[in-house]
């Protein structure tokens, strides 16, 4: 199994101070050679953390893994992207207000426009991945707007107040893992992962790729960065029985 670091929250410290401190690419090398198998970053339109001269050091900077990067389907992350041409765009939905991602994208209401959207990012051979809630609805809009591979949004678990409703939640992703699956698509997964409640998501055998941010950069904070990416890492390997 696959981990992709997000970086994010690396320069959401920055930005609190809009300062050149810590800076996201020291940050994604770090991880890169702590094992990260993924850089990932999220290039929100309000900016945020992430800033565009960050992605444009990450791409020169980071070479030995592939770049993911998360973007809303508008019409300036496209040109961005195209610019920039990370070895993934992961579309995800943006609502300026929220804390942080609330939920995965309506491919259903969009499937048009996202059709054309997704092809003109895989003419410039770009991979496409649709951030979406488990769901067998959304899974069935991915395939027809032409992806390759979803992110399963895992925030709904993580966030479960009970046991029997992270149980529940649980259930739903391995059912919609299975189903995109069998469907042919790759499936990854991720948001509000922790070190806590990340190896029931890791031991579902048909997610590949699990993507995880805040929990690593916040505990870096006690660990370090390098630490932190390892423990991660074999936490997801050692549920995988890859260790
Ligand atoms: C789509 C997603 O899950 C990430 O982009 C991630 O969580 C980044 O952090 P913020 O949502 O806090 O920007
Ligand atoms: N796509 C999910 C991601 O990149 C990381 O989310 P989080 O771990 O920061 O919640």
């Amino acid at each position: 199994m696959r981990l992709g670091v997000n970086i994010d929250h690396i320069a959401t410290v920055r930005e609190a101070r809009k300062t050149y401190e810590p800076d996201p690419v020291k940050g994604a090398l770090i991880a890169q050679d702590a094992g990260a198998d993924q850089i990932t970053f999220h290039l929100r339109e309000d900016r945020r953390h992430i800033q565009d001269e960050d992605v444009l050091r990450l791409r020169c900077t980071i070479k030995r893994i592939p770049l993911n990067m998360e973007m809303a389907p508008t019409e300036e992350m496209k040109k961005i992207a195209i610019d920039v041409k990370p070895e993934r765009v992961t579309l995800v939905p943006e609502k300026r207000e929220e804390v942080t991602t609330e939920g995965g994208l309506d491919v259903v209401s969009m499937k048009d426009y996202l059709e054309k959207y997704i092809k003109e990012l895989r003419k410039n051979n770009i991979s496409v991945a649709l951030f979406i809630d488990p769901e067998e609805d959304q899974i069935d809009a991915s395939l027809q707007v032409g992806v390759d591979a979803v992110e399963l949004h895992t925030g709904e678990y993580a966030n479960a107040s009970t046991d029997i409703k992270r149980k529940k939640e649980l259930e739903r992703l391995k059912k919609a893992a299975k189903y995109a699956k069998e469907k042919g698509l790759d499936v990854f997964a991720g948001h509000g992962l922790t070190y806590t409640n990340v190896q029931p998501v890791a031991s579902i055998m048909e997610i590949e790729e699990l993507n995880i941010g805040h929990s690593i950069i916040a505990n870096s904070i006690f660990w370090g960065l390098e630490e932190a990416v390892r423990k991660m890492k074999k936490l997801i390997l050692e549920a995988r029985r890859e260790l």
